[in-house]
């Protein structure tokens, strides 16, 4: 009976792409094809340089199919005649193994004894894709009708083949970056420390709010000094809340440059401004079902007030560029240093998002109002930063130190007094430790870091750079507002950001944390 080859081809093809499991589409196509062709097994392959061979990566037979991974190695000429493409052919009919250099090796690391064989190529555009063995109890199965019949099949096995392979490399991929995410999550919880001292004592009021508020899904504004641990505070809050495996994400409203901050913050489409390559998820997408938390939020430009408010009011966001709308499940957190109140009263805060915002406000108190705290904040920064510093014996507090530090005024708060722990365990690792440096800015009449620079030896970038630095030391990084370096300075605040940029003053705590030392070793 002459086959219906257009029948075939079709049926076969819907079968062979009915599945993203290539298993699957191998063992429903085996089924069909043995009403025509001798089909006990089909086996898909891979050659894999990187082994010297081949990686068997699927079958099928009657009984149902599986993934499989199996790799075998093949002589050098073989591999030489792979690659040079004398194996090229579309198709080999192998029907006695023995007389076939590969087929010998096949059927016998397969264990398929008395067996014949058909090889189908799949190519893609000329790239080598795999092979397909179909494989039939006995010698001499194979015809070449049976071949040729079985070839009309290449290009559909090639690139369900192809797809399915991208397929498992996108689901791979998604594995790996759900689990570097946990990771890097968990990094951040420890780096930021999940620890909240002083939460028994100097902070236990603050602690009683956040355990009423953390499972509710309730704006929170955090309220507090430069360095009081607002951002601590935050990361409590998400900790303790039902989102906790979710992402937490950290924006400081002050640092993105204004033209940036609605792409930063609600992403955007493809083409949406000069230099929008691609599409790219704004930072309240990407804490989906998380925690935003919203540092400085004094530092928002008017018009960026206004559209903060309108997603906290729909809970809703377009991304620049015309996106549909995308509904967010988002618990907000917001922080400032500033005095938001008066800010409203001078026009300087939209009333309207103080008051979505300030339902539920937490104040964290200054360090000085709370000096009981102090040594255990010592002792915890000195255990925490001798492990970062690789200091194995954790080195004693001269006697009178302690006393320093609780009379200290502590303008830049938590973050100075870490800072001033980290100087000391620098300049004396082994102890013991006396916190001179923090002499140093009393008499400088707490004005941050004296400038020690000798400014005859220094060209005049380094002369600017070593003033910006000490501008930012003094405002303890922050660029923007009234009491920010631009201000100080006399510039605008992106004018400063570019001059910084190109003077190599990096952003950030971290980088904050640089200049500190650098000018403390000075
Ligand atoms: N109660 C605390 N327990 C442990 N570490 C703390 C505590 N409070 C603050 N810190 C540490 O002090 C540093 C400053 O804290 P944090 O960044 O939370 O302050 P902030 O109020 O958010 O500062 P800014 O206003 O500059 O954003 C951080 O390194 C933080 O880990």
């Amino acid at each position: 009976m002459k086959t219906d080859t257009d029948f075939f081809f079709r049926k076969a093809t819907l079968l062979i792409c009915s599945s993203l499991d290539i298993e699957v589409s191998l063992w429903r196509c085996r089924e069909f094809i043995s009403k025509y062709i001798p089909a006990d097994e089909i086996y898909l392959n891979i050659y894999e340089p990187s082994i010297g061979g081949l990686r068997y990566i699927a079958r099928a037979d009657e009984a149902g199919c599986e993934k499989m991974e199996k790799n075998i190695k093949l002589p050098s000429d073989l591999i030489k005649s792979i690659e040079s493409g004398q194996r090229l052919q579309d198709y080999l009919i192998i029907n006695k193994p023995e007389n076939d250099p590969m087929g010998r090796i096949i059927s016998s690391e397969m264990n398929l004894k008395n067996t014949s064989f058909i090889a189908l190529r799949l190519r893609i555009e000329g790239h080598r894709l795999g092979v397909i063995d179909l494989f039939a109890q006995g010698k001499d199965r194979f015809t070449s009708e049976h071949a040729k019949l079985f070839s009309l099949l290449k290009e559909p096995f090639a690139i369900a083949m192809s797809n399915a392979l991208k397929h498992q490399e996108v689901v791979q991929l998604k594995e790996q970056l759900i689990s570097d995410n946990r990771y890097l999550h968990n990094e951040l919880i420890s780096k930021s420390g999940d620890e909240v001292i002083g939460a028994g004592s100097g902070l236990k009021g603050v602690m009683e709010k956040v355990g009423q508020i953390a499972h509710l899904k309730n704006t929170i504004l955090i309220l507090g000094e430069t360095g009081a641990g607002k951002e601590v505070i935050a990361n409590a809050i998400h900790c303790y809340s039902l989102r906790k495996n979710q992402p937490f994400i950290k924006v400081n409203c002050g640092a993105i440059p204004e033209n940036l901050i609605d792409s930063e913050l609600f992403g955007h489409e493809k083409g949406a401004f000069t230099g929008a390559v691609s599409q790219k998820r704004g930072l309240f997408e990407r804490a989906s079902k998380g925690t935003i938390f919203l540092d400085e939020i004094g530092e928002l430009p008017s018009w960026a007030q206004i559209r903060l408010l309108r997603v906290l009011q729909t809970q809703e966001i377009e991304r620049v560029g015309g996106s549909p709308p995308i509904k967010l499940d988002i618990r907000v957190i917001a922080a400032t240093h500033r005095d938001l109140n008066k800010m409203v009263l001078q026009g300087d805060f939209r009333e309207d998002l103080w008051f979505r915002i300030n339902a539920f406000p937490i104040h964290i108190p200054a360090l000085r109002m709370r000096p009981n705290d102090i040594p255990m904040l010592v002792e915890h920064f000195i255990k925490k930063k001798s492990k970062e510093l690789g200091i194995h014996k954790i080195p004693a507090i001269a006697p009178e130190a302690l006393d320093r530090l609780l009379k200290h005024h502590w303008p830049g708060n938590v973050r100075e007094l870490e800072n001033a722990v980290e100087r000391a365990l620098i300049q004396h690792r082994s102890g013991p430790l006396f916190f001179n440096q923090l002499m140093d800015y009393e008499d400088n009449g707490g004005s941050a870091i004296p400038l020690k620079h000798k400014l005859s030896s220094m060209n005049l970038d380094e002369i600017i750079k070593a003033c910006i630095e000490q501008v930012l030391s003094m405002t303890n990084g922050r660029i923007n507002g009234p009491k920010g370096a631009a201000k100080i300075l006399g510039v605008h605040p992106n004018t400063l950001r570019h001059r910084m940029k190109k003077l190599g003053i990096n952003f950030g705590k971290v980088s904050l944390l640089a200049i500190l030392i650098r000018h403390a070793l000075s």
